[in-house]
């Protein structure tokens, strides 16, 4: 589906963004390893989330759905089994991670995983790498891709040092870590999104920080209980990137999670110089909060200026990274991207997607091995844009369209319905206030 994005009017009024995709994900993971049944409220109603409903049920949890209300009656923390059912992850690279640290497991049973086009060139080797080390076996195609296999075994615990920030890795290791024997503990280099451990922490799984590393002990049975899912930074952050772009915008987002590990982006906005008020949470070393702080976020229109995102502080905004490419298109001097080499195995290769689409839009930007450095130029041009299956690179384009002196054509607006369906809406909604 091609969609065009003309320069717009001011954005204004209010929007409660969609449920965060992240904790959605893990919400419903956890709901399939709990005994009693789960109530999941404000739970993400998109593709990838509603892969993750599927591939519970496939390894039988039973789901019940109405609205943004989802009921999960799990399997238990040992008793999950598929049946020679392959469970499709669609293109949900956070559900291929996470759900095998917890089949890998099942002792005596194994689960094959599959996805779409973009999934099959996503590594699994990350994986399986410290889950053959706790004792499972893993057979992936090319020892690294999917369609892979996992065959549950009884697991022991290990200590892992994570080679790259990855809270998919993290969470995978900590999930297999919570039926395994003894204690796990994994070390992050930097810090990434901690939603696992605070939602473990929160439901009384015996979960500790120390530094950068973080250990959670064996579980017997879990008990969970009912899981709230906040508004996605990471889908907010288009539509607040639209806000600070467009002439005479004001926009209040309601309810969005600004968890620290998370609000990578708020930071950088306000090195740019972007107006955008509301609390926020701040960084506190060596406690694992049991919650995950909201606030409503006020933003307007203004002036930016070229800022510097390095290699600490990209896990905190690694998905909207392709966002300040574009605000850095706008600023006065230069924008620059390092130590995000990690852009490249996303929905599509992030460099690459994200250098060509802006360039082709009339754009200064060039790719380098671990990111970009973009020109200020006062705006851009418009074109065409390609969103290569990749959600945020459709949303990319429409929020440059938006912004843009002579509009934005999006080929393959459908890919944001991966993470935000109705996007093209919210934006039309704020353009009639
Ligand atoms: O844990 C998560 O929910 C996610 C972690 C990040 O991936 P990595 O762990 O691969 O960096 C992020 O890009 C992805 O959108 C969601
Ligand atoms: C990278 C993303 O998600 P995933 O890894 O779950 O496919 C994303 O949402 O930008």
């Amino acid at each position: 589906m091609n969609v065009r994005f003309d320069p717009s009017g001011p954005l204004k009024g209010r929007l409660t963004p969609p449920a965060d995709k992240s904790i959605s994900h893990r919400a419903a993971i956890v709901g399939a390893m709990a005994t009693e049944p789960v109530t999941i409220t404000g739970y993400l109603a998109a593709e990838d989330t509603l892969s993750t409903l599927k591939a519970v049920q496939t390894i039988g949890a039973l789901v019940q759905r109405e609205g943004d209300r989802v009921t999960v009656r799990g399997t238990g923390l040992r008793a999950a089994e598929a049946h020679g059912e392959t469970i499709d992850v669609g293109n949900a690279g956070t559900l291929m991670r996470l759900l095998p640290g917890w089949l890998a497991g099942q002792e005596g049973r194994s689960f094959t995983f599959d996805g779409d086009s973009s999934i099959r060139k996503r590594p699994v080797d990350r994986i399986a790498v410290p889950l053959r080390q706790m004792g499972a076996v893993i057979e992936a195609t090319d020892d690294r891709l999917p369609p892979f296999t996992v065959h549950g075994q009884r697991l022991r615990g290990i200590r892992y040092e994570l080679p790259v920030a990855s809270a998919q890795v993290k969470s995978c290791v900590l999930l297999a870590g919570m039926i395994a024997d003894g204690e796990t503990t994994v070390v992050e280099p930097v810090a990434s999104r901690d939603h696992t451990e605070r939602l473990l922490s929160r439901l009384g799984v015996p979960l500790w920080r120390d530094g950068d590393a973080i250990t959670v002990g064996h579980v017997d049975e879990l008990t969970v209980e009912d899981i709230h899912v906040p508004a996605d930074i990471s889908s907010a952050a288009f539509p607040i990137a639209a806000g600070v772009l467009v002439k005479g915008s004001r926009l209040l987002l309601r309810d969005v999670g600004v968890n620290w590990t998370r609000a990578g982006f708020l930071d950088v906005l306000d090195r740019m110089g972007a107006i955008v008020v509301g609390e926020r949470e701040r960084r506190r070393d060596g406690e694992v909060p049991g919650h995950e702080p909201t606030a409503d976020l006020d933003v307007a229109h203004g002036p930016l200026k070229g800022t510097v995102v390095e290699g600490d502080e990209v896990p905190l905004l690694i998905d909207e990274l392709p966002l300040v490419a574009l605000l850095g298109c706008f600023a006065e001097g230069e924008t620059i991207v390092r130590g995000a080499e990690e852009l490249k195995h996303k929905e599509s290769d992030r460099i690459a997607t994200v250098v060509d689409g802006l360039r082709g839009l009339g754009a200064e930007i060039e790719a380098t091995d671990d990111g970009f450095v973009v020109q200020g130029t006062g705006g851009i041009r418009g074109g065409t844009i390609e969103a290569h299956g990749d959600h945020r690179l459709a949303m990319l384009g429409a929020v440059a369209g938006l912004a843009s002196r002579e509009g934005v054509e999006v080929i393959g607006m459908e890919a944001a319905e991966v993470s935000y369906p109705a996007f093209g809406d919210d934006i039309a909604r704020l353009q009639r206030r």
